[in-house]
């Protein structure tokens, strides 16, 4: 397949800080790509030397032309930051882009496309944070790309407007557009992306599918078994209870602050770790069960913590020892962790 975007050794400075130390991808024709990293990792500004706002050392080719090169018409750049004319409507705002080119989309299709078609006559200043977001975007697609750049575009979008927003993404990129977007979301980068790359100082760490970078650095799943009690009849310590759980199911069996946890489990192994507890007659309040997501995959390579985050991955809490086969199957959301 075509490449869309290549970057080689891609470099930027401001003054002494180093935003960009020598990043190479290449972005396939039609292909999602997310962009993830800590805040001052380099994001916008590879975003921006991509989309060719800024001055940077490497080479950089945008549809087999330098990015300042580049047919403004087939490309389209949702910013960071948007400051718009306050007292503009959202379809007056819309209109003003699509008049910049010479073939436009239809403004109402526009509209449409980033559920404004009820607000599009309110001004810029009385829409809500995210019914700006979503005129922002709206901006950006006016000239019907063919690499669009977004920089954070569900930023303050609700839910159901992000999910519009994923669907909108889906939909360009079925239809052949190439995505670049940045985001804080990992649940939005893995709903989304084919690729994802790990920027961290300016350096890109990682790249793959989402289901490499969590094969290779996510960990492993797990199934915690919460508020453990070993039989005091036979042992008060659950550590030597762990010996008889690992033999009889052959998992790896530990325990972490009076949890048992069963480490490589799927959900269809469950109900044989439900049974070993019950043989070893060991009480418990719950199991959680939990894969390895694109979270750990950032919290691995960053060493940073998500505030107040859940455990990672799909997670499924199972109160009744009795429902645990029910959790063979269990059922995941799609909208996951934290944004
Ligand atoms: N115009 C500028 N002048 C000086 N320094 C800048 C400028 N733009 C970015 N930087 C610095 O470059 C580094 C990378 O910034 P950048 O905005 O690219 O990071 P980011 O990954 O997009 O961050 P965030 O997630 O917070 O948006 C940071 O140290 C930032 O302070």
């Amino acid at each position: 397949m075509d490449a869309a975007l290549v970057a080689e050794d891609v470099r930027k400075r401001y003054g002494e800080t180093t935003a960009l130390s020598g990043v190479s991808l290449s972005v396939d024709t039609g292909e999602v790509f997310g962009l993830i990293g800590p805040n001052g990792a380099g994001k916008t500004t590879l975003v921006r030397a991509l989309s060719g706002t800024i001055r940077y050392g490497g080479s950089i080719t945008v549809l087999d032309a330098e990015p300042t090169e580049v047919d403004r018409q087939r490309i389209g750049l949702l910013p960071q930051s948007f400051s718009p004319p306050a007292r503009l409507t959202a379809r007056e705002l819309i209109g003003y882009y699509a008049g910049l080119y010479d073939d436009p989309r239809p403004v109402v299709d526009v509209l449409a496309d980033v559920g404004l078609e009820d607000d599009a006559d309110t001004w810029y200043e009385n829409l809500s944070g995210g019914q700006r977001r979503r005129t922002c975007v709206g901006t950006a697609l006016v000239n019907d790309p063919d690499v669009l750049f977004l920089d954070e575009p569900t930023t303050s979008i609700d839910p159901a407007g992000r999910r519009s927003l994923w669907n909108l993404i889906d939909r360009l990129a079925e239809g052949g557009t190439t995505v670049f977007l940045t985001s804080h979301s990992m649940a939005e980068v893995e709903r989304l992306a084919d690729r994802v790359g790990m920027l961290r100082d300016g350096q890109l760490v990682a790249a793959g599918t989402p289901s490499s970078l969590i094969a290779e650095y996510g960990g492993r799943s797990r199934l915690v078994v919460r508020g453990t009690v070993a039989p005091t009849d036979v042992t008060d310590s659950l550590a030597e209870v762990t010996h008889s759980l690992a033999d009889a199911t052959g998992f790896e069996v530990t325990t972490a602050g009076g949890n048992v946890v069963f480490s490589d489990v799927t959900p269809a192994d469950i109900p044989a770790a439900v049974d070993a507890l019950e043989s070893a007659a060991v009480s418990y309040e719950s199991l959680t069960w939990t894969e390895p997501s694109l979270e750990d995959v950032y919290l691995s390579l960053t060493g940073e913590t998500f505030e107040g985050r859940r455990p990672p991955g799909a997670a499924v809490a199972l109160e009744d020892p009795a429902t645990a086969s029910a959790a063979a199957e269990p059922t995941v959301s799609a909208d996951g962790g934290n944004e």
